[in-house]
């Protein structure tokens, strides 16, 4: 069975909040053993305020793989796309997409990505800051266009992320050569046979039975790319898919295929896989407070039960669609309940999960990315890397728990921290505002969400139920 849905099936402890920086980097029995390795933080803006992108800033942990540089060096920073070498035609694609500067994961992690030897790398950054476009630039930038063979490869949890990579690839490949194909299920290519585009793009699943039936013959593959990663090494869930794909691919100790794994989150105990996974990587990592962006503010309503959810939910109606939104729900039927009530009560809604055909899936997540749709009530099946700059809220109707995440979590009623990070992420984009509203309906709810709180450190403030003018006020102010 193919896991990659709405669960993440992450073994993640509730509280494994990545560790703070500067606590050495754990050792790794890949790595060799010795000194702990150089660290050094620093703290520069990452978005120019232009637009409508507010200024932010965010520390990180710059951990080279080799030892004797120093991180801070001039020579693995870049202040413009032109320093890092790239082809004119990566950089008329780079322009097209109206990218002026890099963002800060970008500016630290492409010199790193793109020099040479090939070096795996580690990468973290909140949501929305740009790490799509590090990992594809790379891959672009290591293809031979000449030759008609699978060269870079690139996994993601959901069928709607992969889909969403590969328009990157292709937006900002548009001056190149590339050709790109899918590895995601009912999207198989028609001639069958074998596949020649260099960039291949998809979920685990189906890519092992590409690989495993030699439609996809890996002996030139030199990138492989995990999004999400922490997720896609779930040991639990598709890590063992992911592990598979890897060990299908070409091991030349003298040419290394390069490993990149990014995420926003990477809890501790995933870390250590990942190291291994990924062995020497040059690494950047996030502080522990740095894990969730600035420009989201953060609301909980108190229902008084479940029903109560709903009738809230109705009355933000107008609230929900000044921009675009998503909801969350634990279950695909709750997720299919709410927006049949609310369409049938005269609101335009839509509904998108794991259980939908693939065709479905795919035109309901175009629709809402058009816009034709404004609320798209949902599972954690677009809980990740879902990029829709116009969406300004998120609710999350019932709070991510642990043992959303599959059957090894069953008995885990505690909150699912890393899910709570990426799911409010799909507001407030690249500098963006946005706002996340949590619906709690009991002690036990409120409890699971000041967990949260407390994980987080950030305060998650109260907005009255019935002040519905409060309500409009305070979320107004906060999009302002
Ligand atoms: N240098 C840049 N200049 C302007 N916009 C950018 C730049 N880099 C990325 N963006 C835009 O920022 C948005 C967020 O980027 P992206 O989806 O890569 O975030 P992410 O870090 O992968 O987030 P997540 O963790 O949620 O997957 C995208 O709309 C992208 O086009």
């Amino acid at each position: 069975m193919q896991k990659d849905d709405d669960g993440f099936f992450n073994p993640a402890a509730a509280t494994a909040v990545p560790a703070a920086a500067p606590v050495p980097v754990p050792a790794d029995a890949a790595e060799p053993a010795g000194s702990p390795k150089p660290e050094q933080k620093e703290a520069t803006p990452d978005v120019e305020p232009e637009g409508d992108l507010i200024k932010s800033s965010f520390e990180v942990t710059v951990t080279l793989a080799d030892q004797q540089l120093d991180p801070n060096s001039p020579l693995f920073s870049v202040k413009t796309f032109e320093e890092l070498g790239l082809s004119e035609d990566l950089l008329k694609g780079i322009y097209d997409m109206g990218f002026s500067k890099p963002s800060k994961i970008q500016e630290r992690a492409l010199p790193l990505l793109l020099s040479n030897p090939a070096t795996n790398m580690i990468g973290q950054s909140q949501s929305g800051t740009g790490k799509t476009a590090a990992f594809v630039l790379t891959m672009l930038s290591r293809v031979d266009f000449s030759l008609q063979k699978p060269q870079a490869i690139c996994l993601a949890p959901s069928r709607e992320l992969a889909r969403q990579i590969m328009s990157v690839v292709i937006t900002m490949g548009k001056y190149t050569n590339v050709q790109t194909e899918y590895a995601i299920k009912d999207n198989l290519p028609r001639d069958a046979s074998s596949i020649t585009a260099q960039i291949i793009v998809g979920n685990p699943g189906t890519m092992i039975d590409l690989m495993r039936r030699k439609v996809l013959d890996t002996s030139k593959v030199k990138v492989f790319v995990l999004d999400e990663a922490d997720n896609m090494l779930d040991q639990d869930g598709l890590g063992d898919q992911t592990l598979r794909v890897k060990n299908m691919l070409p091991r030349s100790p003298a040419n290394p295929v390069q490993i990149i794994l990014f995420s926003a989150t990477f809890p501790d105990h995933v870390r250590a896989f990942a190291n291994k996974f990924a062995p020497n990587a040059n690494k950047i990592e996030l502080q522990k407070e740095e894990l969730s962006v600035d420009s989201i503010r953060q609301f909980y309503m108190d229902c008084r039960d479940e029903e109560h959810k709903y009738d809230i939910l109705v009355s933000l109606y107008s609230l929900l669609t000044i921009g675009q939104s998503i909801i969350f729900c634990k279950r695909r039927d709750t997720a299919d309940r709410i927006s049949h009530r609310m369409t049938a009560e005269g609101h335009k809604v839509a509904s998108l999960h794991g259980a939908k055909d693939a065709n479905e899936r795919d035109a309901i997540i175009d629709r809402f990315r058009e816009g034709k749709e404004k609320v798209l009530i949902t599972t954690n099946v677009i809980a990740r890397g879902i990029d829709i700059l116009q969406v300004n809220m998120v609710v999350n109707y019932d709070l991510p728990l642990m043992n959303d995440r599959g059957p090894s979590s069953a008995d885990d009623s505690r909150p699912d921290v890393e899910t709570y990070i990426h799911r409010i992420g799909r507001t407030g984009r690249f500098g963006r505002k946005g706002i996340s509203i949590n619906f709690v309906h009991d002690k036990r709810t409120w409890l699971q969400m000041e967990a949260i709180e407390k994980a987080l450190g950030r305060k998650i403030v109260r907005i009255e139920t019935n002040d519905l003018d409060d309500m409009e006020e305070k979320m107004k102010k906060a999009l302002k």
